[in-house]
Protein backbone atom coordinates (compact mmCIF):
# COMPACT_ATOMS: atom_id res chain seq x y z
CA UNK A 1 0.00 0.00 0.00
CA UNK A 2 1.45 3.23 -0.64
CA UNK A 3 1.51 6.66 1.52
CA UNK A 4 -1.91 7.46 2.55
CA UNK A 5 -2.79 10.45 0.52
CA UNK A 6 -4.11 13.87 1.86
CA UNK A 7 -7.31 14.63 -0.40
CA UNK A 8 -5.68 17.60 -1.80
CA UNK A 9 -2.72 15.71 -2.97
CA UNK A 10 -4.92 13.31 -4.33
CA UNK A 11 -6.46 16.35 -6.20
CA UNK A 12 -3.08 17.17 -7.53
CA UNK A 13 -2.29 13.59 -8.63
CA UNK A 14 -5.91 13.15 -10.09
CA UNK A 15 -4.81 16.04 -12.56
CA UNK A 16 -1.72 15.05 -13.26
CA UNK A 17 -2.09 11.38 -13.77
CA UNK A 18 -6.04 11.93 -16.05
CA UNK A 19 -4.62 14.54 -17.67
CA UNK A 20 -7.34 17.13 -19.11
CA UNK A 21 -8.81 14.81 -21.42
CA UNK A 22 -8.17 11.56 -19.77
CA UNK A 23 -5.80 11.30 -22.95
CA UNK A 24 -6.10 10.17 -26.58
CA UNK A 25 -5.69 6.07 -25.90
CA UNK A 26 -8.69 4.29 -27.11
CA UNK A 27 -9.58 2.94 -23.60
CA UNK A 28 -10.79 5.47 -20.98
CA UNK A 29 -9.20 6.08 -17.72
CA UNK A 30 -10.78 4.30 -15.14
CA UNK A 31 -10.85 4.71 -11.80
CA UNK A 32 -12.22 1.98 -9.01
CA UNK A 33 -13.62 3.96 -5.89
CA UNK A 34 -13.30 1.57 -3.17
CA UNK A 35 -14.34 1.54 0.93
CA UNK A 36 -16.45 0.01 3.53
CA UNK A 37 -20.26 1.09 3.56
CA UNK A 38 -20.53 5.05 4.58
CA UNK A 39 -16.85 5.69 4.03
CA UNK A 40 -17.37 8.33 1.99
CA UNK A 41 -17.86 6.80 -1.92
CA UNK A 42 -20.92 8.39 -3.36
CA UNK A 43 -19.80 11.52 -1.63
CA UNK A 44 -16.29 12.21 -2.36
CA UNK A 45 -17.37 10.76 -6.41
CA UNK A 46 -19.71 13.71 -6.83
CA UNK A 47 -17.36 16.05 -5.91
CA UNK A 48 -14.39 14.55 -8.14
CA UNK A 49 -17.05 14.31 -10.69
CA UNK A 50 -17.66 18.04 -10.95
CA UNK A 51 -14.20 19.12 -9.98
CA UNK A 52 -12.40 17.13 -12.44
CA UNK A 53 -15.04 15.94 -15.74
CA UNK A 54 -15.01 12.50 -14.64
CA UNK A 55 -18.19 10.72 -15.43
CA UNK A 56 -19.75 8.99 -11.88
CA UNK A 57 -20.92 5.70 -11.91
CA UNK A 58 -22.56 4.01 -9.03
CA UNK A 59 -22.83 0.02 -9.34
CA UNK A 60 -25.53 0.73 -6.71
CA UNK A 61 -26.88 2.93 -8.01
CA UNK A 62 -26.95 1.46 -11.27
CA UNK A 63 -28.83 -1.30 -9.57
CA UNK A 64 -31.30 0.33 -7.65
CA UNK A 65 -32.27 1.68 -11.15
CA UNK A 66 -32.74 -1.98 -12.25
CA UNK A 67 -34.79 -2.31 -9.42
CA UNK A 68 -36.62 1.01 -9.97
CA UNK A 69 -37.77 -0.77 -12.95
CA UNK A 70 -39.67 -2.95 -11.86
CA UNK A 71 -37.63 -6.07 -14.09
CA UNK A 72 -37.49 -9.46 -12.67
CA UNK A 73 -34.36 -9.08 -12.52
CA UNK A 74 -34.67 -5.88 -10.01
CA UNK A 75 -36.54 -8.29 -7.80
CA UNK A 76 -33.91 -10.66 -7.54
CA UNK A 77 -31.60 -7.49 -6.81
CA UNK A 78 -33.88 -6.36 -3.90
CA UNK A 79 -33.38 -9.22 -2.48
CA UNK A 80 -29.53 -9.97 -2.14
CA UNK A 81 -29.24 -6.09 -0.95
CA UNK A 82 -31.89 -6.30 1.82
CA UNK A 83 -29.33 -8.83 2.75
CA UNK A 84 -26.02 -7.03 2.52
CA UNK A 85 -25.04 -10.00 -0.18
CA UNK A 86 -23.34 -9.69 -3.46
CA UNK A 87 -24.97 -9.29 -6.23
CA UNK A 88 -24.05 -11.24 -9.52
CA UNK A 89 -21.30 -10.45 -10.99
CA UNK A 90 -22.72 -10.57 -14.88
CA UNK A 91 -25.73 -8.89 -14.02
CA UNK A 92 -23.24 -5.75 -12.24
CA UNK A 93 -20.54 -5.65 -15.00
CA UNK A 94 -23.26 -5.65 -17.97
CA UNK A 95 -24.99 -2.58 -16.00
CA UNK A 96 -21.66 -0.86 -15.54
CA UNK A 97 -20.20 -1.84 -19.54
CA UNK A 98 -23.68 -0.53 -20.62
CA UNK A 99 -23.09 2.85 -18.53
CA UNK A 100 -19.49 3.24 -19.55
CA UNK A 101 -20.77 2.99 -23.33
CA UNK A 102 -23.98 5.55 -22.86
CA UNK A 103 -21.81 8.01 -21.28
CA UNK A 104 -19.07 7.41 -23.70
CA UNK A 105 -16.83 9.60 -20.70
CA UNK A 106 -12.63 9.88 -21.50
CA UNK A 107 -12.34 9.68 -17.38
CA UNK A 108 -14.82 7.33 -15.21
CA UNK A 109 -15.18 7.09 -11.38
CA UNK A 110 -16.86 3.63 -10.86
CA UNK A 111 -17.72 3.57 -7.11
CA UNK A 112 -18.82 0.68 -5.00
CA UNK A 113 -17.32 -1.77 -7.27
CA UNK A 114 -15.76 -4.83 -7.64
CA UNK A 115 -17.15 -5.79 -4.50
CA UNK A 116 -15.08 -9.22 -4.55
CA UNK A 117 -12.89 -10.95 -6.77
CA UNK A 118 -15.01 -12.50 -8.51
CA UNK A 119 -16.91 -9.24 -9.29
CA UNK A 120 -12.87 -8.09 -10.57
CA UNK A 121 -12.34 -10.68 -12.27
CA UNK A 122 -15.76 -10.61 -14.64
CA UNK A 123 -15.26 -6.95 -15.12
CA UNK A 124 -11.80 -7.56 -16.57
CA UNK A 125 -12.56 -10.18 -18.52
CA UNK A 126 -15.99 -8.78 -20.29
CA UNK A 127 -14.60 -5.33 -20.40
CA UNK A 128 -11.41 -6.08 -21.14
CA UNK A 129 -9.34 -3.82 -19.44
CA UNK A 130 -7.62 -2.87 -15.65
CA UNK A 131 -8.88 0.28 -13.68
CA UNK A 132 -5.45 3.07 -14.12
CA UNK A 133 -6.10 3.47 -10.08
CA UNK A 134 -7.82 2.73 -7.16
CA UNK A 135 -9.00 4.68 -4.63
CA UNK A 136 -9.17 3.26 -1.49
CA UNK A 137 -10.94 5.10 1.53
CA UNK A 138 -10.29 3.57 4.60
CA UNK A 139 -12.27 5.13 7.63
CA UNK A 140 -12.84 3.75 11.03
CA UNK A 141 -15.56 1.05 11.63
CA UNK A 142 -17.44 3.26 14.35
CA UNK A 143 -17.38 6.49 11.94
CA UNK A 144 -18.84 4.37 9.11
CA UNK A 145 -21.97 3.30 10.98
CA UNK A 146 -23.06 6.19 12.59
CA UNK A 147 -22.70 7.79 9.01
CA UNK A 148 -24.99 4.82 7.88
CA UNK A 149 -27.47 5.17 10.25
CA UNK A 150 -28.04 9.20 9.57
CA UNK A 151 -27.72 8.60 5.85
CA UNK A 152 -32.06 8.97 5.67
CA UNK A 153 -31.89 8.44 1.94
CA UNK A 154 -34.78 5.73 2.89
CA UNK A 155 -32.33 2.98 1.68
CA UNK A 156 -33.70 -0.90 2.41
CA UNK A 157 -29.48 -2.01 3.85
CA UNK A 158 -29.29 1.38 6.07
CA UNK A 159 -30.82 -0.90 9.31
CA UNK A 160 -28.40 -1.69 11.96
CA UNK A 161 -28.93 -5.42 11.28
CA UNK A 162 -28.01 -5.32 7.13
CA UNK A 163 -24.48 -3.14 8.33
CA UNK A 164 -23.41 -5.47 10.08
CA UNK A 165 -23.27 -7.96 7.28
CA UNK A 166 -21.91 -5.46 4.93
CA UNK A 167 -19.68 -5.07 7.22
CA UNK A 168 -18.57 -8.24 7.30
CA UNK A 169 -18.82 -8.79 3.93
CA UNK A 170 -16.58 -5.87 2.79
CA UNK A 171 -14.24 -7.31 5.35
CA UNK A 172 -13.81 -11.07 3.89
CA UNK A 173 -14.73 -9.92 0.07
CA UNK A 174 -14.13 -6.28 -0.76
CA UNK A 175 -10.64 -6.03 1.10
CA UNK A 176 -9.00 -9.13 -0.99
CA UNK A 177 -9.40 -6.62 -4.17
CA UNK A 178 -7.60 -3.33 -2.65
CA UNK A 179 -4.72 -6.65 -1.49
CA UNK A 180 -4.71 -6.85 -5.28
CA UNK A 181 -4.75 -3.74 -6.97
CA UNK A 182 -2.10 -2.49 -3.91
CA UNK A 183 0.18 -5.32 -4.71
CA UNK A 184 -0.23 -4.27 -8.39
CA UNK A 185 0.64 -0.49 -6.88
CA UNK A 186 -2.57 0.99 -7.92
CA UNK A 187 -3.85 1.95 -4.81
CA UNK A 188 -4.56 5.46 -3.84
CA UNK A 189 -5.33 5.51 0.36
CA UNK A 190 -7.07 8.48 1.78
CA UNK A 191 -6.54 7.93 5.33
CA UNK A 192 -8.91 7.24 8.05
CA UNK A 193 -7.41 10.80 9.52
CA UNK A 194 -9.20 12.22 6.12
CA UNK A 195 -12.21 10.08 6.16
CA UNK A 196 -12.85 11.27 9.82
CA UNK A 197 -15.85 13.66 10.51
CA UNK A 198 -13.76 16.01 12.69
CA UNK A 199 -10.78 16.66 9.71
CA UNK A 200 -13.22 16.58 6.99
CA UNK A 201 -15.28 19.50 8.66
CA UNK A 202 -12.19 21.45 9.81
CA UNK A 203 -10.08 20.92 6.92
CA UNK A 204 -9.40 23.99 5.56
CA UNK A 205 -6.77 23.21 2.90
CA UNK A 206 -8.17 21.44 0.21
CA UNK A 207 -9.19 23.35 -2.60
CA UNK A 208 -11.48 20.19 -4.13
CA UNK A 209 -12.31 17.60 -1.95
CA UNK A 210 -14.54 19.15 0.81
N1 LIG B 1 -16.26 13.05 5.56
C1 LIG B 1 -17.52 12.94 6.01
N2 LIG B 1 -17.83 13.37 7.25
C2 LIG B 1 -19.08 13.22 7.74
N3 LIG B 1 -20.11 12.67 7.05
C3 LIG B 1 -19.85 12.25 5.80
C4 LIG B 1 -18.56 12.36 5.22
N4 LIG B 1 -18.60 11.84 3.97
C5 LIG B 1 -19.86 11.41 3.79
N5 LIG B 1 -20.61 11.66 4.87
C6 LIG B 1 -22.04 11.29 5.08
O1 LIG B 1 -22.04 9.89 5.41
C7 LIG B 1 -23.08 9.19 4.74
C8 LIG B 1 -22.48 8.12 3.84
O2 LIG B 1 -21.74 8.77 2.81
P1 LIG B 1 -21.72 8.18 1.32
O3 LIG B 1 -20.95 9.12 0.48
O4 LIG B 1 -23.11 7.84 0.89
O5 LIG B 1 -20.85 6.84 1.57
P2 LIG B 1 -20.70 5.51 0.74
O6 LIG B 1 -21.08 5.80 -0.68
O7 LIG B 1 -19.28 5.12 0.89
O8 LIG B 1 -21.63 4.54 1.40
C9 LIG B 1 -23.88 10.26 3.98
O9 LIG B 1 -24.98 10.64 4.77
C10 LIG B 1 -22.87 11.42 3.82
O10 LIG B 1 -23.53 12.66 3.78
O1 LIG C 1 -20.94 -3.84 -7.29
C1 LIG C 1 -21.84 -3.89 -6.46
C2 LIG C 1 -22.31 -2.73 -5.78
C3 LIG C 1 -23.31 -2.88 -4.86
N1 LIG C 1 -23.88 -4.08 -4.62
C4 LIG C 1 -24.98 -4.23 -3.67
O2 LIG C 1 -25.59 -2.98 -3.44
C5 LIG C 1 -25.49 -2.63 -2.06
C6 LIG C 1 -25.33 -1.14 -1.92
O3 LIG C 1 -24.17 -0.72 -2.59
P1 LIG C 1 -23.69 0.80 -2.54
O4 LIG C 1 -22.37 0.88 -3.22
O5 LIG C 1 -24.78 1.68 -3.04
O6 LIG C 1 -23.53 1.00 -0.98
P2 LIG C 1 -22.55 1.96 -0.18
O7 LIG C 1 -21.26 1.21 0.04
O8 LIG C 1 -22.37 3.17 -1.01
O9 LIG C 1 -23.25 2.25 1.10
C7 LIG C 1 -24.32 -3.47 -1.53
O10 LIG C 1 -24.38 -3.69 -0.13
C8 LIG C 1 -24.53 -4.77 -2.31
O11 LIG C 1 -25.59 -5.53 -1.77
C9 LIG C 1 -23.42 -5.23 -5.26
O12 LIG C 1 -23.91 -6.33 -5.03
N2 LIG C 1 -22.43 -5.09 -6.18
MG1 LIG D 1 -22.43 4.89 -1.99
Amino acid sequence: MQEPLALNRLARFFMSQAGGDGGHSQKPFIAFVLGGPGSGKGTQCTKIASDFGFAHLSAGDLLRHEIASGSEKGELILDIIKEGRIVPSEITVELIRKAMEMSNARKVLIDGFPRCEENRIAFERIVGTEPDIVIFFDCPEDEMVKRLLGRNQGRVDDNIETIKKRLKVFESLNIPVVDYYSLRGKVQKVSKLFCSAHKYQNRTTSVSFH
